[in-house]
């Protein structure tokens, strides 16, 4: 291995309490508002074809007009307590909320910086109502900062001259003022999600990104944050120059997500996903392909299958309400929520062998293990291989018991003869250590 200063300063996940309670929320609400929710990917009848939130990057937007966008921005229908009903009933367990996307906007009254909502017609805190809001409603809070920052004098994507590195220490200070800001006026919020991370000006000092997390982590001890913010000092970022992942969690997945186990590592990790194919910020007009309830139920299921969470993008209105599409999602998956949640929230790696049928969640630490059937086979009938030393207890639906039948060594078929669903299906497992002693009772079953 190389020897590094600043690479990951620890082998495999963080075991502490703050970092278990990540773990168990596996489903997330993520939101990104801004100013860039006016223009809403258009400007002047024409579509820019990019990310929503991206429109000031596009040339038929005069930087000059994006930057007096502020002006108009005063959401009156933003309802805190709201928002945070909706992602309670979609069954989210925590929110990440961008407190400034690239453009450098920030949704507080930050005092180090004019470009605020306190500068807009809106004039008040944004941030205090929803974490206040979302806590009440049992969901925890993490804060999405972007390192760029369009807005700021002092931004440098890279440094060419001397006056580069001194406006980039100049910056350096500004951004590890506004995180301890952040910190110091929303002390309730778990942890931040740092974006924006991969200009030279700030993986050519990973020292810096370094002394960053452990200062965060000083004074706020138990912070989550992950793999984006670091770079170790030869520019590797996410994973070090040895390979080892540097943050607390693995968090390239950025509309994509892992296939089978080993592509995770060992880490943790978490996925966030749009709903159409690339929007984050709102989009008047959603082009493209726009996932269901049911897709976005797999990828969520699919994700805690192989350890990781699973955050579902929004982007409000500029007035702060929600688009239909998104009222309607956040309904629908709530509604599969209630009643299934029990096989997402505290779901691990359950170490079956995967099937065609759907997914496997192991409650964490104990021996029941769902399965998550999105795919019923026209035989109605369902594999299970048993993994070695485990032994199937009992089988039920919806509390119902079902019987397999046993069709080779720790080998079944369970027989939904005839159902069919609309929506994933859910079956319990309990099983047990150790090969199969006792004769269950459907061994008789043949
Ligand atoms: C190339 C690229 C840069 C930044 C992004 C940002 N990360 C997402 C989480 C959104 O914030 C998007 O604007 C996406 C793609």
């Amino acid at each position: 291995t190389i020897a590094l200063q600043h690479g990951a300063h620890r082998i495999g996940v963080r075991t502490d309490a703050d970092m278990a309670r990540w773990r168990s929320l596996r489903f997330g609400q993520f939101i990104h508002w801004g100013v860039y929710a006016i223009p809403g990917g258009e400007w002047k009848g024409k579509t820019y074809n990019g990310a929503a939130e991206w429109i000031r990057s596009w040339k038929e937007l005069p930087h000059e007009e994006y930057d007096n966008l502020y002006r108009q921005f005063n959401p009156v229908n933003f309802d805190a307590q709201q928002w945070a009903s909706q992602a309670k009933e979609m069954g989210a367990k925590y929110m990440i909320i961008t407190t400034k996307h690239h453009d450098g906007f920030c949704l507080w009254p930050s005092k180090y910086s004019k470009y605020t909502i306190a500068a807009s017609p809106y004039k008040k805190d944004l941030l205090g109502p929803m974490v206040a809001a979302y806590n009440k409603a049992g969901i925890d809070v993490y804060l999405y900062f972007s390192i760029i920052d369009w807005s700021h004098p002092d931004y440098r994507a890279s440094l060419k001259t001397a006056a580069d590195s001194a406006a980039n220490k100049r910056f350096q200070v500004f951004v590890k003022n506004q995180l301890a800001e952040l910190l110091q006026r929303y002390p309730t919020v778990k942890g931040f999600w740092f974006d924006g991370t991969w200009d030279d000006s700030w993986k050519r000092d990973g020292a810096f990104t370094d002394e960053l997390e452990q200062y965060l982590q000083s004074i706020h001890p138990g912070l989550v944050m992950g793999s984006r913010l670091r770079a170790d000092e030869k520019g590797a970022r996410h994973f070090d120059s040895n390979g080892r992942l540097m943050g607390d969690y693995e968090q390239g997945w950025e509309r994509k997500l892992p296939e089978k186990i080993e592509d995770v590592h060992g880490n943790d990790w978490e996925a966030v996903m749009t709903v159409p194919e690339n929007q984050w910020g709102y989009n008047a007009q959603w082009a493209g392909h726009i996932k269901t309830a049911n897709e976005l139920l797999e990828m969520l299921v699919k994700s805690v299958s192989l350890n990781g969470n699973f955050v579902l993008n929004f982007g409000p209105k500029a007035d702060g309400t929600f688009r239909t599409e998104e009222q309607q999602l956040m309904t629908q998956i709530g509604q599969w929520m209630k009643i299934n949640g029990e096989a997402v929230y505290n779901g691990t790696y359950a170490g079956f062998e995967k099937q065609d049928w759907g997914y496997y969640i192991r409650k964490a630490g104990t021996d029941s293990v769902y399965m998550v059937v999105f795919n019923i086979p026209v035989s109605g009938s369902l594999r299970v291989k048993m993994p070695a030393h485990t032994s199937l207890v009992s089988v039920s639906l919806q509390q119902q018991t079902l019987t397999p039948e046993l069709i080779g060594r720790n080998e079944y078929f369970i027989h939904l003869s005839g159902k069919q669903s609309d929506t994933p299906v859910v079956i319990l497992l309990k099983t047990t250590s150790g090969e199969n002693k006792e004769k269950g009772n459907f061994e008789k079953a043949k």
